[in-house]
């Protein structure tokens, strides 16, 4: 990644029932409405306004009734497949006291009604227990006689017979090629990398690209074109002394304390530009785990970290840039479907995402302004590895060594591109794609949630077009 300063990016992905959202870090958040109005504006098409999508965010959801009082009841759901809750800590509080104190709004429970605010996150999370969308989803109905699940199955290619029709698929289960025909639509929910991966294996993509791997061309689309992603820039503190002792948190329960927060830049905007993921941290044993293996950042960085840190509580925080300008692209290295597809995100190519990245690191850098953080000495870590001089150009650099993939990967098999706005791929018939692939423009915000509002409403859209829905 040359504009990345070298460093390797990991897309990561869970290979597993309940996809992404059984590794991920179950942050509950919905977006705005700003991302499902530019949708519906785009693709012509009102079902996608918020007040349209509020109903099926409301539907999957199970807030534990605890938290009903720390949020607007209106806009939330306790009676869905997901469990959904929040963890109050004290520590949490004092922390957003700094953030309210330097002009930024505290509005519990913030997901989509208001543009900006910060706020101790939802997770998805019930009874101690991760809500991953196969928990939630399927383990309730594993007794339906029409629900069939293949575990371990490879899908290799979409069928289409001679009038375009999706007809089935073919997968490879325990070394065995099979194939599974459909009678109404073939659905496809491999994710934002390989959803376009299968479509082009199928015939389904650009043109040029599935002649030169010789696929024969069902429906010339560009599939895999318009990758989107967040970009997250890790901002470290180290507190000279502790802002309240934070109270062990049960990691069977909870991840780490957190806070969550949206930012705009202009007070009168309608759409926050950046979002903060704010971690409370015991001290540096807590941090590795993350620098390594979530961050994914480079050994020497984490290093210093690691080195800089004493024995001090950190504060990690992870600004993300909502609405970068970048695009990325997903191409098929093999016709081998085992092979991993070749995966270019393209972060930093736009001189104006690094301008925008330096803006919000230092207008989130105003907490250290706060009384509170001036009370404990907080102190800025900056990796010497990143090799950053302080001159001129030293917010660039630092965005470049510190930024890394929010894993938020999405746009690829884009509405009014690739799909139409009831999810069905162009160009051939009886076939839909429902994931993360679909949003045309990347919600501001982590992305399961409006993921899983994505697959409520494609199922009504399901059952209306095949005349299904219950009134
Ligand atoms: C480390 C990490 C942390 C994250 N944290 C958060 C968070 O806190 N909050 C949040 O909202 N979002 C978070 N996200 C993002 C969020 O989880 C994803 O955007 C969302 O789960 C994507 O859902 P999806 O259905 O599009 O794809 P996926 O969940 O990736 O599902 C795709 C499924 O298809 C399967 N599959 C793929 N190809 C084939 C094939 N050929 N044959 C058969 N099966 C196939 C995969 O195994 C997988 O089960 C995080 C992501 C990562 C990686």
């Amino acid at each position: 990644m040359k504009y990345m300063k070298n460093q390797v990016v990991q897309v990561t992905r869970g290979k597993m029932l309940g996809g992404t959202s059984s590794i991920n870090l179950m942050a509950y958040t919905r977006g705005n409405c700003h991302d499902c109005d530019t949708w519906a504006k785009i693709v012509n098409d009102t079902t996608w306004k918020w007040e349209n999508v509020l109903p099926y965010f409301i539907k999957s959801e199970r807030l534990d009734e605890s938290d009903l009082n720390c949020v607007d009841k209106e806009l939330h759901g306790t009676e869905g497949y997901l469990g959904v809750s929040t963890q109050h800590n004290d520590v949490t509080s004092e922390y957003l006291k700094a953030f309210s104190e330097v002009g930024h709004d505290i509005e519990y429970g913030i997901n989509g009604d208001k543009p900006v605010g910060f706020s101790e996150p939802l997770f998805t999370i019930a009874n101690g227990t991760r809500q991953s969308a196969a928990l939630a989803f399927l383990s309730n109905f594993q007794d339906r006689t029409n629900l069939h699940v293949l575990k371990n199955a490879l899908v290799t290619k979409i069928l289409f017979d001679d009038n375009k029709c999706a007809t089935g698929v073919e997968l490879i289960l325990n070394d065995r090629l099979l194939t599974i025909r459909a009678t109404k639509e073939v659905i496809v929910s491999a994710g934002a990398i390989n959803s376009p991966q299968l479509l082009m294996l199928s015939g389904v993509g650009p043109r040029q690209h599935l002649k030169h791997k010789n696929i024969k061309v069902i429906s010339d689309l560009p599939v895999g074109q318009k990758m989107q992603d967040h970009i997250y820039v890790l901002v470290v503190h180290k507190m000279g002394k502790e802002i309240l002792n934070k109270k062990p948190v049960d990691p069977s329960k909870y991840p780490l304390p957190l806070i969550i927060g949206y930012a705009a830049l202009n007070k009168t905007q309608k759409y926050p530009d950046y979002e903060i993921t704010t971690a409370i941290l015991n001290d540096k044993n807590d941090f590795m785990p993350s620098c390594v293996f979530f961050l994914s950042l480079k050994d020497e960085i984490c290093q210093d970290y690691y080195d800089h840190s004493g024995n001090r509580q950190l504060m990690y925080t992870l600004v993300s840039y909502l609405y970068p300008k970048f695009r990325g692209q997903i191409l098929l290295n093999t016709t081998n479907p085992r092979d991993q597809p070749l995966i270019y995100p393209n972060y930093l190519t736009e001189e104006k995402d690094i301008e925008n990245l330096e803006k919000y690191v230092k207008d989130y850098l105003k907490v250290t302004n706060s009384s509170v953080f001036k009370s404990v000495n907080s102190e800025l870590i900056i990796p010497r590895a990143c090799n950053c001089v302080p001159d001129q150009s030293f917010w660039k650099c630092y965005v470049k060594c510190l930024v890394i993939s929010g894993y938020h990967f999405s746009g690829t098999c884009a509405m009014g591109e690739v799909v139409d706005s009831r999810l069905r791929v162009y160009g051939v018939k009886k076939l839909r794609v429902v994931d993360a692939s679909v949003m045309l423009r990347i919600p501001g915000a982590h992305t399961n949630a409006p993921t899983i509002m994505i697959g409520e409403k494609a199922a009504d859209m399901i059952k209306e077009d095949h005349e299904l829905l219950l009134l």
